[in-house]
């Protein structure tokens, strides 16, 4: 398989790396300031680059008839515009905010936690992310489809907000900037008696940049918007 990087940087790398291991060819690399490539030349491409860049990344491939995987985060007010344009296009698209396979079991283990927490008022939900200090965007992306999870599987709480919240049905995002850390996500229940956490902590990029390759073949040959579930088959 042909694959265009759009974003060369920390995760882009490591799915370079990955990609020709698991015998594809890059036959794309384009990073900032790289204007005038032939994106056809590409079978699938995987954007990771930076949340002001990827929306023009994706309608760049969909009008171009390439399928596009992305992971990058930060852009979403634009993704109802990317799933438009992929239908008008009958595309292929799929985005996730996280691809590691562990982090996809850790959001359906989160729904049906939040599930069985829903008639119980006594605890409070409340969630932690911490990341590098290079991030440019908090909360994270994984951290937002954590708090999405518990809205939809929930009564309690109808939003998230990041740091402390000033309702009780937001559920609070704590968003840490330390050095080197690949990805940590916590989902705390707490009440007065104890307190029931889920976590999940990656030790590395290589589950991120794993599941991105692993959505680019599934994606080619196929039409539509899809997710991570679609690809692994769970949820
Ligand atoms: N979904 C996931 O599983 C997952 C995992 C890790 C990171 N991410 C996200 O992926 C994104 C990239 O993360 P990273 O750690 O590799 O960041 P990074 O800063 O190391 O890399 C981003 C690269 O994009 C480049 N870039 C800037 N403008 C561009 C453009 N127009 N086209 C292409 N590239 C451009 C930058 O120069 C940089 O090299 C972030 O949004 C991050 O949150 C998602
Ligand atoms: O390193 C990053 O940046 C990451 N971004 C994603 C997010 O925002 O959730 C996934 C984890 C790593």
């Amino acid at each position: 398989m042909k694959i265009a990087l759009l974003g060369y940087g920390r995760m882009g790398q490591t799915i370079e790396k990955i990609a020709i291991s698991r015998g594809h060819d890059v036959v794309l690399k384009i990073d900032k300031d790289d204007n005038d490539y032939d994106i056809t030349l590409a079978d699938v491409a995987i954007d990771f680059s930076l949340p002001s860049a990827a929306f023009g990344n994706i309608t760049n491939c969909l009008n171009n008839n390439v399928p596009v995987v992305s992971g990058t985060t930060g852009w979403l007010d634009n993704y109802d515009k990317a799933v438009a344009l992929c239908k008008e296009k009958n595309g292929g698209f799929i985005y996730a905010s996280n691809f590691s396979l562990g982090v996809n079991i850790f959001f359906e283990l989160n729904k049906t936690l939040a599930k069985m927490m829903s008639n119980l008022n006594q605890y409070n939900v409340t969630m932690e992310e911490i990341h590098h200090t290079k991030k440019l965007d908090a909360p994270s992306g994984t951290a937002i489809t954590l708090a999405e999870g518990v809205i939809d599987n929930n009564n309690n709480y109808d939003d998230w907000k990041l740091d402390e919240s000033d309702k009780s049905t937001r559920i609070p995002i704590v968003a840490k900037r330390i050095e080197d850390v690949p990805g940590t996500h916590t989902v705390n229940y707490e009440s007065e008696v104890d307190s029931i956490n889920i976590e999940h902590v990656a030790h590395n990029r290589q589950g991120f940049a794993l599941g991105a390759v692993v959505a680019a073949e599934w994606l080619v040959g196929k039409a539509g918007v899809f997710s991570m579930n679609d690809v692994l088959n769970i949820g």
